[in-house]
C-alpha cells in the first residue's frame, strides 16, 4: 500500500475540481472525514505542474472560515499521483443547490441569499485584502480567485459558504502588471476581460455579482447560443429578467457588482461599509 492508503481510507468520489477528482476520505489516525483532490500528474506539462504547485501554495496560505481549509499534500511519485487533503463540505456546491431549487420550482429565500453573499464577500475580502489570518507580507499580495462560479462554492453541514478550487488563482504582487490571461467561465466573464484588458480584483467582483444574480433568478445573468453572442450581451450589461420577489436593495447590490465599467464597481472592502452587510456579518460571526 502507498503512503496515502496507509493513512487514509478512500470513500466515495464526491465531485471533480480543477486538475482532478474530489474524493471523500477518512483519516485512519483519528477517523476525521476530509476531502481529497486526487491528481494524476503523469500527463501534465511543466507549465501545468508549476500552476498546480502555485495553487497548493496559495491554498496553504489562506486560512479563513469561508475558504476551504487545506490540510496537507501527499506525493506518490511511483504512481505520479498528488493528493491534496482539504476540508470536507457536506453540503456540496452551489450549482447543486440551484439545480435542486429549479427542479422543485422554488426560489431561495432572500435572507439566505444575503447570508451566502456576505460569506462570499468575506472570503473574497480575505483573498483580495488579507484582512485576517494571513500575515501582511511587505508587498501586499492580492490573491485573485479568477474562477468564481456556483461549482466552486461549497457549503459545510451548517450551510456556511466555503470558497474552493483556486485552480486558476494568481497572486498579484503590488505594482506588478495585472495578470493577463483569458480564463474564467464564459458565463461569468467580465466585460474588461472580453475587451482584452487584464483580470484584476474587480473581475472577481463582477463574477460574484453574476453568481448572486444566479442564486436569485436560478439562471445565469447572460445566456446566448454562441460565445460571440454571449460576449455581446455581457458588454451591453443587459441581464435577463430579475425575479420581482427580491428587494430593490438586493437588486441594486447585484447591479453595483455588475457595473460594466470596473472602476465603477465597488471593491469587496466598500461592501462592508454598507449597514446591511455589516448586520449580516454580525449575525454570522
Ligand atoms: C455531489 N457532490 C457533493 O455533494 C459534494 C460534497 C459532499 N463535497 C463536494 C466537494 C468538496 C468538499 O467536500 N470539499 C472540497 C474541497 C475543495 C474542493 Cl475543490 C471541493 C470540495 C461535493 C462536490
Amino acid at each position: 500500500s502507498t503512503e496515502f492508503t496507509s493513512h487514509f481510507e478512500p470513500l466515495e468520489v464526491c465531485g471533480s475540481g480543477s486538475f482532478g477528482l474530489i474524493r471523500k476520505v477518512r483519516r485512519i489516525s483519528d477517523g476525521q472525514i476530509l476531502a481529497c483532490k486526487e491528481i494524476d500528474y503523469r500527463k501534465m506539462s511543466e507549465k501545468e505542474k508549476r500552476q498546480l504547485v502555485a495553487e497548493v501554495n496559495i491554498l496553504r496560505e489562506l486560512k479563513h472560515p469561508n475558504i476551504v481549509r487545506y490540510y496537507e499534500r501527499i506525493i506518490d511519485r511511483k504512481n505520479c499521483m498528488l493528493y491534496i487533503l482539504m476540508e470536507y463540505c457536506d453540503g456540496g456546491d452551489l450549482s447543486s443547490v440551484i439545480r435542486k431549487c429549479k427542479q422543485e420550482g422554488k426560489y431561495l429565500q432572500e435572507d439566505v441569499i444575503w447570508i451566502l453573499l456576505t460569506q462570499m464577500l468575506m472570503a473574497l475580502r480575505e483573498c483580495h485584502h488579507g484582512k485576517s489570518g494571513r500575515e501582511e507580507s511587505k508587498s501586499s499580495v492580492a490573491i485573485l480567485h479568477r474562477d468564481l462560479k456556483p461549482d466552486n462554492v461549497f457549503l459545510d453541514d451548517q450551510r456556511n459558504v466555503k470558497l474552493g478550487d483556486f485552480g486558476l488563482s494568481r497572486t498579484l504582487s503590488a505594482g506588478a502588471d495585472m495578470a493577463r490571461t483569458f480564463v474564467g467561465t464564459p458565463f461569468y466573464m467580465s466585460p474588461e476581460l472580453i475587451n482584452e484588458s487584464s483580470y484584476d480584483m474587480k473581475s472577481d467582483v463582477w463574477a460574484l455579482g453574476c453568481l448572486t444574480f444566479e442564486l436569485c433568478a436560478l439562471e445565469p445573468p447572460f445566456q446566448a447560443k454562441t460565445q460571440h453572442a454571449l460576449a455581446t450581451k455581457i458588454k451591453s450589461g443587459k441581464t435577463g429578467s430579475f425575479p420581482k420577489q427580491y428587494s430593490p436593495q438586493l437588486h441594486s447590490m447585484i447591479k453595483a457588482m455588475m457595473h460594466t465599467n470596473p472602476s465603477k464597481r465597488p471593491t469587496t472592502l466598500d461592501f462592508f461599509k454598507l449597514e446591511k452587510i455589516q448586520r449580516c456579518q454580525d449575525s454570522i460571526e
